[in-house]
């Protein structure tokens, strides 16, 4: 019998954040093959268009009028799926059928004023000053909202509506499930080991180098040993950090810079303009600030959908649904292809792909 590969064969992984496994089975795409790139469709997106709502000047479904913003600019979601005011349901003792009050509210982040720019071709200090913005939301709606999910929906295959760049935040007076079961995970852990779950685990992917994609002074991108997306990424601070609102100076400098890198490389993979859902994770706020949260570990996480090309995506469909994750493509495979990926972004006069 061979020794085992995890490069070569059949295997499940566990992911402790989240105490799911996910199938490994890398015996699938045994030849090496270069993706597909395919011709990156012309963006005939207008930099300004006066029936976008998201632009500046523009006129939304609610007939206010947006101002005629230069930077970021955060506006009401004019169709929320929380709302600040509302009856509430009975509390019931059926464990079957069980209902809770649900408060929020919904905002939507523009990132610029311009439709035709994408977050990796932003200057520095504007993507610095993206991140401004959502610290200030995370504090404005963190004192009054228990969980406060920053999220980002790019590309059409992702559901988004307007390439406008743009992200959304939704405060609720829950701590919604993917966050729930991180919170208690991460303090299980924490209880065990005395030192925060994703603390320890940066250190470990430092030491083996694998999976580590880029890093600098204060961040550290890598695909995560137990990603289910193909080229599903954390984003981690190298410190240990609670909430996005705890960043330094520095620290939040250091974020824009690598979050310009990663977000090049992803465009590069594929020559297109990387659909994925992102988020940010930290501890919870409102009442729980003033509890103890020493267990957790702020980290953005990025979903991916793209597999082979600019238009093959995974589908998260059948045994993924009934029974649990699986992938071919490794992590390994994944971190080394991004490594491997120039620096520069192919839109800036690089030449296209052979
Ligand atoms: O006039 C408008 C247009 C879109 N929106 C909101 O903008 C959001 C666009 O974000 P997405 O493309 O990620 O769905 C969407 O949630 C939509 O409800 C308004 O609030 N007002």
């Amino acid at each position: 019998m061979e020794t085992f590969d995890p490069n070569d064969h059949q295997h499940i992984r566990y992911n402790p954040l989240k105490e799911e496994w996910i199938l490994v089975s890398p015996h699938r795409m045994k030849r090496p093959w270069k993706g597909q790139v395919e011709k990156d469709e012309v963006d005939d997106i207008p930099r300004f268009s006066p029936c976008n709502p998201l632009c500046p000047t523009a006129e939304r479904s609610n007939g206010q009028v947006n101002p005629d913003y230069k930077g970021t600019f955060v506006f009401q979601n004019d169709f929320p799926a929380l709302l600040t005011e509302g009856p509430e349901p009975e509390t019931s003792d059926d464990p079957l059928l069980q209902m809770k009050a649900a408060k929020g509210t919904c905002k939507v982040m523009c990132f610029h004023p311009w439709s035709d720019l994408t977050l990796p071709l932003f200057e520095h200090d504007e993507i610095v000053a993206v991140i401004e913005e959502w610290v200030r939301l995370m504090i404005e709606l963190g004192q009054k909202f228990e969980w406060v999910q920053i999220f980002e929906n790019k590309g059409s295959m992702m559901g988004c509506s307007n390439p406008h760049p743009h992200c959304q935040v939704w405060a609720s007076s829950f701590i919604p499930n993917e966050p729930a079961v991180k919170d208690n995970t991460q303090r299980k852990y924490f209880n065990k080991h005395g030192s925060p779950m994703l603390v320890d685990y940066v250190k470990r992917e430092l030491d083996a180098k694998l999976r580590v994609v880029l890093c600098n002074d204060h961040w550290v991108w890598l695909v995560p040993f137990w990603a289910v997306w193909p080229y599903e990424t954390m984003l981690l601070p190298r410190r240990h950090v609670l909430h996005l609102q705890d960043l330094s100076k520095d620290e939040k400098n250091s974020l824009a810079s690598i979050m310009k890198q990663l977000l090049t490389k992803y465009d590069n993979l594929f020559e297109t303009s990387f659909p994925y859902s992102m988020g940010w994770h930290g501890a919870p706020t409102g009442f729980h600030l003033n509890s103890d949260q020493k267990h957790w570990q702020l980290h953005a996480i990025y979903y991916p959908p793209l597999l082979r090309s600019a238009k093959i995506k995974k589908f998260m469909v059948g045994y993924e649904m009934l029974a649990q994750p699986q992938r071919d493509l490794t992590a390994e495979q994944a971190a080394e292809k991004l490594r491997s990926l120039p620096d520069a972004h192919y839109k800036l006069g690089q030449s296209k792909s052979d």
